[in-house]
């Protein structure tokens, strides 16, 4: 908790209990389904949550937000985000049921309220969002075509509508045909050695397009 009071010193009680909680409840879950590596669960603050919340040192969702995780996992980057942005809506998809049972059962823990999970592939989805976040899914050419269209028009951030991803090493080729990607180091964000090569993206999508 302290590592993240350090980064987010302004959460609320509600949120510090949320987050608090999280650890034994991942922990119970893991043990009966493997969604999180032994060596991760161990680490769960740094690897997962301090992670999925560099998206929040990018963007500051407004209230109303919805917001899609795709290939969520055990629920990463959504649930983190979900602590912290409870005015906003997620929607966790993933096409192994599987994991989204843990998710479920976390969800229920917590008491998450603005948390929606589907058991699906991304592309069987048909709903806009103004932002779609992922990590550690698929290469952005093959995300972009399963995200096209599911962006919505109305722009209510100053960072435009679009892919949020968080992505790890050198991105040079991966985003060549992406000229509107922004890439921002997590390490300007975070001092942790584990975030020295972990990035945010951001590319705005028209809608529709
Ligand atoms: C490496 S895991 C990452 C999980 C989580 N985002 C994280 O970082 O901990 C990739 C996840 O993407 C899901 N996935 C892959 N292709 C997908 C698709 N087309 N639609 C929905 N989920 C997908 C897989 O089932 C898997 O759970």
């Amino acid at each position: 908790m302290e590592l993240l009071l350090k980064y987010f010193p302004d959460l609320t009680e509600d949120q510090i209990e949320k987050f608090t909680k999280l650890e034994a409840l991942y922990q119970d879950w893991n043990l009966k389904i493997n969604v999180v590596s032994r060596k991760d669960i161990d680490e769960l603050y740094l690897r997962h949550v301090l992670h999925s919340l560099a998206i929040a040192k990018v963007i500051q969702f407004k209230p109303n937000t919805k917001i899609m995780d795709v290939g969520t996992g055990g629920g990463f980057p959504g649930i983190p985000l979900a602590i912290l942005y409870p005015e906003c809506s997620f929607h966790l998809v993933d096409s192994i049921n599987k994991k989204l049972n843990v998710v479920r059962e976390v969800v229920e823990g917590l008491g998450l309220e603005n948390v929606k999970t589907t058991h699906s592939r991304v592309e069987e989805i048909h709903d806009t969002y103004d932002f779609i976040v992922s990590r550690a899914v698929a290469a952005m050419p093959t995300f972009v075509h399963w995200v096209k269209g599911k962006v919505a028009k109305k722009q209510n951030h100053e960072l435009k509508n679009g892919i949020v991803y968080l992505k790890g090493g050198d991105l040079a080729e991966e985003l060549q045909d992406y000229p509107k990607a922004t890439i921002y180091n997590i390490s300007d964000f975070y001092s942790e050695d584990f975030f020295e090569t972990k990035k945010v993206v951001h590319l705005p999508l028209k809608y529709k397009g």
